[in-house]
């Protein structure tokens, strides 16, 4: 693709969105466009037309969704399904009318089997159910997967899948109640550190297994899909390895620096006991990620401790509201 080729990032503010425009500006890439939720609403069909018809990027990197963690994801099927079916259905389909010529579809690996063989291979999609937790968000994204296979597999268009594992970092978001459960430990034990707590509470038995990425990482993985055609339409995004979230606890706790006791709320959710991803293909292909779990963790608590006088948080109560244009 030509460095002054005109990109899309949907979702340029968040945590994903907010890495991939750092990489793609860093690679020189000059002609990217933005607009926040005020300016376009993607849930909006008809804004969104409009937008395509108007700008006509030449290449779209899909980073905008409804996300959170597993809490949010439980608690509020809804917007987790619908919201994710119309931001994303609504640039794929705009994209595919208005002569996109390639497009990068973010999912998760919770699109796969609750009980998949691991480490998941990317055949590995539909062959199980899925974790009761987040099958909402997972079956929204499996339909954006489906639609651009759909698009590529027709019209022989360069519209790809990237399945990232679970992503921490920079401009996360650090909400107690709707994030995941990277940021929420690091809050967990600074406040506990700074107002002298000796406990700090943790969710569900801490035995789960997590893979981490961190997002920079993620956004170099996202630069390799603007740089190559890639020719399968679905790739794991991981780093490789992944740990219990009892070895995650003392790995934050130790970063942050506090003395005491984990307590594990077993009225919490565990979710999918294990969803190690095999990113085999991607990196065969050349995609290597260089951040280690440990350093990333330290660089984002010193990123968190720069900026916790202002989160982001996604509104639990927002999520149980009627909504029309
Ligand atoms: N975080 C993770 O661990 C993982 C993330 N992913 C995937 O990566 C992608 C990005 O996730 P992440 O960066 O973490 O999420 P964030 O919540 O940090 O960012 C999502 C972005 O989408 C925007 N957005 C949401 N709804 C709308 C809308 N209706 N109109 C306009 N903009 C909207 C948000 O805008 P606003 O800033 O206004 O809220 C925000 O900038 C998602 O597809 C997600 O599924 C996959 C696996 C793991
Ligand atoms: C990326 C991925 O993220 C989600 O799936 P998840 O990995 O299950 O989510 P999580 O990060 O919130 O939790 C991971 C584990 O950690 C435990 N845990 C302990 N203590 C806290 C805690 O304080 N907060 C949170 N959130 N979890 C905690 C928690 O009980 C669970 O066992 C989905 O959105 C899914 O759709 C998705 O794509």
């Amino acid at each position: 693709m030509e460095k002054d080729s005109k990109i899309f990032i949907a979702g340029h503010n968040g945590m994903v969105g907010s890495a991939v425009l750092r990489a793609l500006t860093a690679a020189g890439f000059s002609n990217i466009i933005t607009k926040n939720r005020a300016e376009l609403n993607l849930e909006n069909q008809v804004e969104v037309n409009s937008f395509f018809k108007t700008q006509k990027p030449f290449a779209v990197i899909d980073a905008a969704a409804r996300v959170g963690g597993i809490l949010a994801n439980n608690t509020s099927p809804y917007p987790f399904l619908m919201d994710n079916l119309k931001i994303q259905n609504n640039l794929i389909d705009a994209a595919h009318n208005n002569g996109v010529q390639k497009f990068i579809f973010l999912g998760s690996s919770c699109i796969y089997p609750k009980m998949a063989q691991q480490p998941i291979k990317e055949e590995y999609l539909l062959t199980g159910s899925l974790e009761p937790t987040n099958q909402w968000y997972a079956i929204a994204k499996i339909a954006g997967v489906k639609a651009c296979e759909a698009i590529r597999k027709q019209f022989n268009k360069d519209y790809v899948s990237l399945m990232p594992t679970n992503l921490y970092g920079p401009f996360d978001n650090f909400d107690l109640e709707s994030s995941h459960v990277l940021p929420a430990m690091i809050r967990k034990f600074h406040e506990a550190k700074i107002e002298g707590h000796s406990t700090v509470t943790l969710w569900g038995s801490g035995k789960p297994m997590r893979e981490f990425l961190h997002v920079d990482d993620m956004a170099q993985g996202v630069l390799f899909a603007v740089n190559n055609e890639l020719p399968e339409h679905l790739y794991n995004v991981g780093y490789g390895s992944d740990v219990t979230i009892k070895q995650l606890a003392e790995i934050v706790q130790q970063t942050v620096g506090h003395n005491g006791e984990i307590v594990w709320d077993s009225t919490k959710p565990d979710g999918t006991p294990r969803k190690l991803l095999d990113s085999g293909k991607l990196m065969s292909m050349g995609f290597s990620p260089t951040i280690d779990l440990e350093t990333g963790i330290a660089q984002t608590y010193e990123w968190f401790l720069k900026h916790q006088n202002n989160f982001r948080a996604l509104d639990l109560k927002e999520l149980t509201k009627e909504r029309e244009f």
